[in-house]
């Protein structure tokens, strides 16, 4: 671009100059892939101003030569930063502009902290850098982010005409990092950035890469944009070498790496269109994955056994849509429209034109066997057919139908039409077809799909049996719950394990657990006390009472009544209080919860349930809200090293017994000193 810029500006035949894209597109933002090089400084990293300052300030804002950036697609980051230092900006309608940087790690590193909000005033820039959303082409126009939308068959035209009128003065002839007009008066910007960093501080209290992008957004404000860009330029150097931002890039790559399963998709199979899909069971699950595919255009068919249980279900998908109609983000039309897709049935005769089914019953095995050996019979032979169990093993579920070439397991995660992870189950039997159609179907219905192996619990479950179980058996030795949750919630997660069993209510907690304390015996804790509390009709949430009181706004508070279940737990267990574990610091909380969960997910990854560390990165991220920023567990666990966490775990295995014993696969890399997540082919029994 550099070279460019200055061949143009010398050259006498040159006059004005456009700057566009190619394929449609026209940047996605600096090389995220370069940041691995900067950080372990095997790539130099650039000079300090040299983009910000020499090119786009000095060489492009500055020339005696106007230029116009002709924007298509998407401009994101270090790509609308450069089409913020031309002298305008043309795009199209449906072109996305936006600094998502934050979302790295990092802050907008080529003026973008200084020149968005002299483009569209500092509440709004400040918005979108803190959210990281971009704006279309209409809404972008309005902001006065660019000056005109045009469709893309006129764009490098107008562009073109747009940059010789701005040479002849027809039109202004405007330097962003100069304009003040769309600058709100000094009391008012030290309001806003006051309140910024309030909210900031509210809503992201473990990052400080927010607070530090606020700074350089002051910074220009108050001492000018020059002095602001020297600001930015120092913030960006420290980020980019920051555990944040190697923890964020880390699963930028992973979650896009998530659709490249090794036999599967390298194999050149085209996923297959999939246009009806049919759902059998309306319940939380059903409900929640009728309500993601018709948001994503699909035609749905929700199957139940009686008229009751079917107006349940579609009330169900009706109220998950009315809330985004209320919520202002669905129109009533969109809304009509969306659920006009949806058809509620009590038998299986419009199954012959299904392309998928996906099963989401109650967890019994020999009713998921009759629904498969009923499926094979009604649905076509193409057909897909998916189950939405949590832990059943899917073998057993098809042991009756000759088509398990076509079983599959989709588990959504709830509430199906929020969360973003799809865990997709495989056996030895399943056809990579099958596997290729539902990653697709996956991204068509914006989930992240992680492809994963069949046993009890798959990834995600099965890696956090632990979490619960570690800090039941923490309370049964005396620690406290509500310190528990509160240390857990600290570290970043959504909530506590005590405030999740009441989420997801302590009948699946139970369930689920037994299918743990069943496979896993010899390392798993098996305490009374979720029993004992449903004695007393606590379920949890739905009840108002489990480890919490909800009153009617769903607001927790805790039960000082909590204290004589677990007495009562404590004597079942045969266990006293521990005077050690009675006043944990916050950081032995948070590793006798979390280093079950690594261990596990160690075992799950030696063997070959998930093709990679990664996936199960992610898988924790999506599907527990394990913090991003922290790179997902087996990353987390590498930045305390494996030697760390074995020699804990072989610790606590000697008090507290097997539930803490680490598996052989942690064992081998604290020997070798080595990290958990390199890769361990060799010794991998795949089962995928
Ligand atoms: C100094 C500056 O201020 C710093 C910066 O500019 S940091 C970068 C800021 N830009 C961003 O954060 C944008 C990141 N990218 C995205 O959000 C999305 O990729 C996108 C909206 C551009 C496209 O999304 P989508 O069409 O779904 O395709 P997606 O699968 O994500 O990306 C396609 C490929 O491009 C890669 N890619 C996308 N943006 C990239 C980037 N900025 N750097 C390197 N690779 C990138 C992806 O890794 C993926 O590679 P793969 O095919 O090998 O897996």
């Amino acid at each position: 671009l550099k070279e460019s810029y200055e061949q143009a500006l010398r050259r006498d035949d040159v006059k004005a100059i456009v700057l566009t894209g190619a394929k449609g597109k026209f940047s996605g933002g600096f090389d995220i892939s370069a940041f691995g090089g900067i950080q372990d400084g095997t790539t130099p990293a650039p000079k300090r101003g040299y983009v910000s300052v020499e090119i786009l300030s000095d060489t492009m804002e500055a020339a005696r030569k106007p230029s116009v950036a002709a924007i298509d697609g998407l401009a994101l980051g270090g790509g609308l930063e450069v089409a913020m230092a031309c002298h305008a900006r043309i795009s199209t309608r449906t072109t996305q502009l936006g600094l998502p940087e934050l979302q790295l790690g990092i802050l907008p590193g080529f003026g973008g902290t200084q020149r968005l909000p002299r483009l569209v005033g500092l509440a709004k820039a400040l918005e979108m850098m803190l959210t990281s959303k971009p704006v279309k082409g209409e809404e972008a126009l309005s902001l006065g982010l660019v000056d005109a939308v045009v469709s893309p068959n006129e764009l490098v035209d107008t562009a073109r005409r747009w940059a010789i009128d701005m040479l002849e003065r027809r039109k202004p002839w405007v330097s962003s990092l100069y304009k003040t007009d769309k600058l709100e008066p000094l009391p008012e910007a030290r309001e806003i950035l006051k309140f910024a960093r309030a909210q900031t501080r509210r809503q992201a209290p473990n990052l400080k890469h927010p607070l530090l992008c606020i700074d350089a957004v002051e910074e220009g404000i108050v001492s000018g944009p020059v002095a602001g860009l020297w600001k930015e330029a120092d913030v960006f150097d420290i980020l980019v070498k920051s555990d944040t931002c190697r923890s964020l890039v880390h699963i930028f790559f992973a979650q896009r790496g998530t659709t490249k399963v090794p036999g599967v998709t390298d194999l050149g199979l085209k996923p297959r269109k999939i246009k009806n899909v049919a759902i059998l069971g309306g319940g939380l699950m059903g409900s929640g994955i009728a309500t993601a595919l018709i948001l994503s255009g699909y035609s749905v068919i929700l199957k139940e056994v009686n008229n009751d249980f079917l107006q349940g279900g579609l009330g169900r998908v009706k109220a998950n849509l009315q809330s985004r109609v209320k919520k202002g983000s669905m129109t009533q039309e969109k809304f009509d429209k969306t659920l006009s897709l949806l058809k509620g049935v009590l038998d299986y005769d419009s199954f012959r034109n299904v392309d998928m089914v996906i099963e989401a019953v109650i967890e019994n095995i020999s009713l998921k066997q009759q629904i498969f050996s009923d499926l094979e019979k009604y649905c076509p032979p193409h057909c897909i057919l998916a189950s939405n169990t949590s832990t059943i093993d899917l073998s057993l579920i098809g042991e009756k139908t000759k088509s398990q070439d076509r079983i599959i397991g989709a588990h959504f995660f709830s509430p199906a039409h929020v969360m973003p992870l799809l865990e997709i189950v495989r056996t030895q039997k399943t056809s990579p077809q099958a596997i290729v159609d539902l990653l697709d179907l996956g991204k068509k219905i914006k989930k992240t799909p992680v492809v994963v192996g069949n046993c009890t619990g798959f990834a995600v479950n099965r890696m956090f049996f632990p979490y619960t179980q570690a800090a039941l058996l923490l309370v049964e030795r005396g620690t406290d719950v509500y310190q528990i949750d509160k240390a857990i919630t600290k570290f970043g997660m959504p909530m506590g394990p005590f405030r999740l069993c009441d989420l997801v209510g302590f009948g699946v907690a139970v369930a689920t657990g037994t299918q743990f304390v069943m496979n896993f015996p010899e390392r798993s804790y098996k305490s009374m006390l979720i029993p004992l509390m449903q004695e007393d009709k606590r379920a949890g949430e739905t009840t108002r009472r489990g480890f919490y009181l909800y009153d009617n706004k769903r607001k927790a508070s805790p039960d000082p009544e909590l204290k004589k279940f677990i007495e009562k737990a404590r004597d079942m267990a045969g266990v006293g209080i521990d005077p050690k574990l009675a006043k944990l610091s916050e950081k032995d909380i948070l590793e006798m919860i979390f280093f079950p969960v690594v261990n596990e997910t160690c075992r799950v990854l030696a063997e070959g349930i998930a093709v990679k560390a990664a996936d199960l990165d992610i898988a924790g991220v999506m599907g527990m809200g394990f913090p991003p920023y922290r790179g997902g567990i087996l990353f987390w666990a590498d930045s305390l090293g494996s030697k760390y966490i074995f020699s804990r775990l072989s610790l606590w295995a000697k008090t507290y017994g097997g539930f803490f014993e680490p598996c052989p696969y942690m064992a081998d890399k604290a020997a070798k000193g080595a990290p958990l997540s390199s890769s361990n082919n060799d010794s991998m029994q795949s089962r995928l």
